[in-house]
């Protein structure tokens, strides 16, 4: 389509400003990996490392840089950020340069953004605009996940041109935001269930967003609009309890999920268990939620406080950022973020008179490296293998990049950061490169700097000095089925499907009723009236809309046939058994009226308020 870029256009980077950076020798540095550190040199050449070891035959003209007494890692990845996202009737003021530059400026050589669609909006449309706009400025490589504000037959058939055409491998949600962004739980399953079938990765913003607009309105009625109401009006228990919620609808149709931004305890706390009962889910704690918390919220200076403010909030449980490390330190949680989206103090102003109207938003992208390498490493919680594996190379699995990104090794990306783990820099917004006026870090002195920062062979930052280029950074196309992740589908699938068996049984050996024996023709059961019920049954899981109670389909054991349930996630009914016929087990007889428009084909309405099989209806 006319204006648009192609999926994967080559950049052309003007010859003067590569050539005498197309060959690089990094020398006598320790290589850390996620899994591992050695020593040895780094001959670099045209954007990815040609070879490692001692020794290397050189060509002439090759410029080098000293590494003795640092650390070679794999540049950062950053793979949740907000450029330039038009969002709360502003737009976040660090665009596709400036981010990408402050990106570089800490050691992270590379971002995944977020494609976020209006609700009726076309996601490929969304896609290319996003393009469009990072294209020319990105100073380093960059990827897009896409948000499914909405679902219908278009959305899905978007989301298979998405991860076929274009790269994409990951869906985002929000359980929060009602009205705008937010999606329901029948959709929520829905969307899991396509994801795992086009082996992308869902995502998932996890806090409830209907009570948060209750909550909200409550705060607002008794006077408290300050910032201390965005934290009072979505408490940790409120995403602790959609990220539980996400767990169980993903894990219904084993699809892989990943819960971006990380805010809480409680929230890290219901993944650590999730994984160990072996759901395929992965956490992302972020650089505020690991080096900050919400106390913040009661500063007596607004603007302070307003600076803060982002969704989840962070919590006023000052033990909060260590709990959250200590998971990520044990792989509880797996990888840290940003969820940079950054506002000025005049944009964060829209909101002083009603926290609602705040721009959530926060920095990181530039410090995150840092603060974790301060709050993990130097804190003693982690080694620096874990650090590289947290920063970047976790992500490169879980999105499908690994070992072109995420890893020090001959045929990677040049994405390189030489680090000094023993050097300290004091975060501040008067030294920073974001475009924003404020940092949520001030004042914080961490050790581990990044001398220089090399992305895809280019010195973008040189002996501390900031040359990064507009525009050189490529986007980064994504396959599909990341073996890291579908691999554990893959197990649990197979697994499922060797315990999911009915129990083989000779026949029924009760006697049989019949549903007319049993006089429930035309019936009309209310939960004050309901028949003799089977023991396992409470009469409040029955709840029947029309007179018509027809008999279940069964397999040939007797056993409810689940995949022929009447239980729509929906809400609609199932189409599952249209003529209405109960399956004969043997001994019941079929109706034999299939006729169109006959009782029969009226599909049955019972509303159960348990899933099919957990409880039987006991109505034969
Ligand atoms: N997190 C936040 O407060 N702002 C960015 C949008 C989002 O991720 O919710
Ligand atoms: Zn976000």
């Amino acid at each position: 389509m006319a204006g648009r870029p192609p999926s994967n256009p080559v950049k052309k980077v003007p010859i003067h400003l590569q050539s005498s950076q197309n060959r690089l020798l990094i020398k006598g540095g320790k290589i850390v990996n996620a899994d591992g550190m050695s020593d040895g040199d780094i001959f670099i050449e045209d954007g990815s490392i040609k070879e490692i070891g001692r020794n290397l035959i050189i060509p002439g003209g090759t410029r080098t840089i000293d590494a003795r007494g640092k650390m070679i890692l794999p540049g950062g990845i950053d793979p949740h950020t907000h450029l330039q996202l038009p969002f709360m009737g502003t737009k976040s003021v660090d665009d596709f340069y400036t981010g990408t530059k402050a990106a570089i400026a800490g050691g992270t050589t590379m971002i995944i953004d977020f494609v976020i669609p209006a609700k009726g909006e076309s996601l490929i449309e969304a896609y290319h605009k996003w393009r469009g706009w990072a294209e020319d400025q990105v100073c380093c490589d960059y990827s897009f996940h896409v948000a499914v504000t909405w679902w219908s037959e278009q959305v899905k058939a978007e989301m298979e041109t998405l991860v076929k055409d274009h790269g994409v491998n990951s869906f985002k949600m929000f359980m929060a935001y009602k009205d705008v962004f937010m999606v329901r739980d029948n959709e929520l399953y829905e969307i899991f269930e396509h994801c795992k079938k086009i082996g992308a990765v869902a995502q998932v913003h996890a806090e409830n967003g209907d009570i948060i607009a209750e909550n909200a309105k409550k705060m607002v009625s008794a006077g408290i609009t300050g910032p201390e109401g965005h934290e009072m009006s979505r408490p940790e228990d409120v995403e602790a309890e959609a990220t539980h919620r996400a767990c169980v609808l993903a894990s219904q149709v084993n699809c892989p999920l990943y819960v971006v931004h990380v805010m809480s305890k409680s929230a890290g706390n219901v993944i650590a268990e999730k994984r160990q009962q072996g759901c395929v889910v992965y956490g992302e704690p972020i650089a505020a939620s690991l080096a900050t918390d919400g106390t913040n919220y009661w500063n007596e200076s607004w603007r302070h406080a307003a600076a803060h403010v982002l969704s989840p909030p962070l919590r006023p449980d000052p033990t909060t950022p260590g709990h959250l490390m200590d998971l990520l330190a044990r792989d509880d949680l797996q990888l840290t973020a940003t969820d940079n989206c950054t506002f000025t103090h005049e944009q964060k102003k829209f909101g002083c008179n009603d926290f609602r109207n705040i721009p959530n938003g926060v920095n990181g992208l530039e410090d995150r490296m840092s603060l974790v390498w301060e709050k993990g490493v130097q804190d003693g919680k982690m080694d620096p293998c874990r650090f590289v594996a947290v920063t970047s190379t976790t992500a490169a699995k879980i999105f499908n990049m690994y070992p072109k990104k995420g890893a020090v090794a001959m045929g990677s990306d040049a994405d390189l950061v030489i680090w000094d783990p023993r050097k300290t820099r004091t975060i501040s917004a008067k030294t920073h490169h974001h475009a924003t006026d404020n940092n949520i870090f001030e004042g914080m002195t961490c050790h581990g700097v990044a001398e220089y920062v090399i992305c895809n062979g280019r010195v973008c930052v040189d002996e501390g000095q900031v040359k990064v280029l507009q525009g050189f950074g490529n986007y980064v196309a994504r396959e599909p089925y990341a073996p890291f992740v579908y691999d554990s589908v893959k197990e649990r699938d197979a697994r499922k499907s060797t315990t999911m068996k009915p129990v083989q049984r000779s026949g029924f050996d009760g006697e049989m009723v019949s549903k007319a024996q049993a006089g429930i023709q035309n019936m009309k059961i209310s939960t004050n009236e309901a028949p003799a019920a089977s023991p396992q049954m409470a009469p409040n899981d029955l709840h029947l809309q029309n007179n018509n109670v027809e008999e279940g389909s069964r397999t040939p054991s007797g056993v409810r046939n689940q995949q022929e349930s009447t239980f729509s996630i929906a809400g609609g009914e199932s189409n599952a058994n249209p003529s209405g016929n109960a399956n004969p087990t043997g001994n019941a007889k079929p109706t034999g009226n299939t006729s169109p428009g006959s009782p029969s084909t009226k599909r049955p309405s019972v509303k159960l308020h348990a899933p099919p099989g957990g409880f039987s209806s006991g109505l034969w």
